[in-house]
């Protein structure tokens, strides 16, 4: 926490702070690049900075003061700068209220107007969250100088929560967004990072809640957005329905796939008829949210497209460019690695290029008649969450990496799938390769189960995915394009994960280099 002197002017109360030029120049050099350095949703920490610039205050009015929602983008010494939404409000040290504030969303302490007080992340301060709600339930409009924030309110949103009082907290959560809950019946997320656009999650879940009778997401109940006068809509956050889960679908199937160990040290081969159930269930709710997202007659931004020139072009490239970064890190981080199964599978991978290559100048000719949608995106395990009986689709933000247009581009929604099969992938190899009980044992028949495992999840999966569409649907030609579809897109998100592994979790890199290498043992015996 900083506690600076602050050279206000005297005369000024919170309420215009956002006009004295000296107390923003000196929360830009003071004191928010130390304290967004130790935020969470902060992407930018690796990276050297070299500004941090106040573009826009926005005025949110509370019920005894007001918040202001604060634009800071941040340069760095390469690559593009980012807008970040830091919402601050100022609190009286002297109130109930400033107890309450949890040190992290602490951004200074300042004196105002002669007022001790705490200067806070406003998500922390009551007053704020409670404005949101209530702005959001009246779908009211707020009118700045040159432009105006604008809070809809979505069919999740009960009538009956309109007008009555509602409590509310911060979800303690930490991630890429921060997220409140309201009533324990409402989720808010509040995105951190901005892009000019309308953020893709708006678009998917108020267009499956809107238009579809898709029930496995949780419905949309409203967002905020801030329309500028000559720029594109910013997103500044969604409400949903609040899913009262146990778990995620990672932290399930861990617990399956724990059982399935422990049965394998007994020398045993078991899995329960319960995983197989909770697999197809899982792949008949993904097929059910392909099939509301497949929509002929709805405008453009939905509609179902073909495998046109332009996006076989930009599938090649991500796939080449991916494959030409990852090649060069594991060249650079390869002396690093010392076991040998994970050497011996890097080197099929280095060796394989030009097949690898080969297969995938394929997608600019091939004959493929199966249609793109919008899809999820960024589909693994960690994104459904289970209730008990069923499962919730959530974070349809999309892929990390990937720029706000690129992440509303059309695809096969087997990219999903492919997404989820890397999941279970993960699942089993994590645990068959990095627990207690399989240390002692051969590796080659630990690696044998897993592989068993492995492909029998596989099939569940797929077969439940894909029978329940029903046969013939437009989205799914034939099974040649299935197949070929689905080693393009298993390839590139195991590629895309070898990355994430040796930048994060380089004891994990095996894992997606097992990913790659059954791709091209797919390959060579599509060429035999
Ligand atoms: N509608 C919801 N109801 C309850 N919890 C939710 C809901 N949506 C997300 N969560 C919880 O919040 C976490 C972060 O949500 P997510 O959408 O993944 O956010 P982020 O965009 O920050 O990654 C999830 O892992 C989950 O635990
Ligand atoms: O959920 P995020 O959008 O932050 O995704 C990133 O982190 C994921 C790990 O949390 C990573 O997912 C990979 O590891 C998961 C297990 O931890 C596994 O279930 C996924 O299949 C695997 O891709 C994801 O790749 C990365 O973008």
């Amino acid at each position: 926490m900083n506690e600076i002197a602050i050279n206000l002017n005297p005369k000024l109360p919170w309420e215009s702070i956002h006009e004295d030029k000296d107390f923003v120049r000196s929360l830009e050099e003071l004191i928010l690049p130390p304290y967004i350095n130790t935020c969470r949703w902060f992407a930018g920490k690796a990276r050297k900075q070299t500004l941090f610039q106040i573009t826009n205050i926005l005025e949110i009015p509370l019920s005894d003061s007001v918040a202001f929602l604060l634009i800071v983008k941040v340069s760095y010494d390469y690559g593009e700068p980012e807008s970040y939404l830091l919402p601050v409000s100022f609190i009286d040290a002297a109130s109930s209220n400033a107890r309450e504030i949890l040190p992290k969303g602490i951004i200074s302490i300042a004196i105002i107007n002669k007022k001790r007080g705490l200067i806070v992340d406003a998500i922390y301060d009551e007053r704020f969250q409670q404005a949101l709600f209530k702005n959001l339930a009246h779908t009211e409009e707020i009118f700045l100088k040159n432009d105006k924030i604008l809070f809809s309110r979505g069919k999740g949103l009960s009538g009956e929560d309109i007008n009555a009082p509602i409590s509310s907290r911060v979800l303690p959560v930490d991630s890429s967004n921060s997220a409140m809950v309201f009533g324990e019946k409402y989720f808010m997320k509040l995105y951190r990072k901005l892009f000019e656009e309308t953020n893709p999650e708006v678009d998917m879940v108020s267009f499956l809640t809107e238009n579809s009778d898709f029930a496995f997401i949780p419905a949309f109940a409203g967002s905020v957005v801030w329309k500028q006068k000559d720029a594109p809509d910013i997103t500044l956050g969604m409400m949903q329905r609040m899913v009262e889960n146990q778990q995620d679908s990672w932290t399930v199937t861990g617990t399956y796939v724990d059982a399935f160990v422990e049965s394998f040290t007994d020398q045993t081969f078991a899995i329960k008829e319960d995983v197989f159930q909770q697999v197809e269930l899982l792949a008949q709710r993904t097929a059910e949210m392909h099939l509301a997202l497949y929509s002929p007659d709805s405008e453009e931004g939905f509609s179902p497209e073909p495998f046109d020139e332009e996006y076989r072009t930009f599938l090649y490239k991500r796939l080449t460019d991916l494959l030409d970064k990852r090649y060069n890190m594991l060249i650079d981080s390869y002396t690093s690695i010392t076991d040998p199964v994970t050497q011996k599978l890097a080197w099929d991978f280095m060796e394989s290029r030009e097949l690898i290559e080969e297969f995938a100048r394929e997608i600019l000719h091939k004959d493929i008649e199966s249609l793109r949608v919008r899809i999820h995106g960024d589909y693994h395990l960690g994104q459904v969450l289970a209730t008990g009986n069923d499962y919730i689709i959530i974070d349809f933000e999309g892929e990390p990496e990937s720029s706000i247009s690129e992440r509303k581009i059309k695809h096969s929604p087997l990219k999903d799938a492919a997404g989820m099969i890397r999941s279970y992938h993960y699942a089993i190899s994590s645990k068959m390769f990095n627990s207690e009980e399989t240390k002692e044992l051969d590796i080659k028949r630990v690696q044998t189960a897993a592989d068993r495992w492995y492909r029998l999840v596989l099939i569940t999966f797929m077969e439940k995915y894909l029978d329940t569409f029903g046969k013939p649907h437009p989205l799914f030609k034939n099974n040649n394009e299935i197949n070929f579809l689905m080693l393009i897109y298993l390839l590139e998100k195991a590629v895309y994960e070898l990355g994430y592994e040796i930048c994060y979790r380089p004891d994990w890199v095996k894992i997606p280099l097992k990913g790659i290498v059954n791709v091209i043992r797919e390959i060579e015996k599509l060429k035999m």
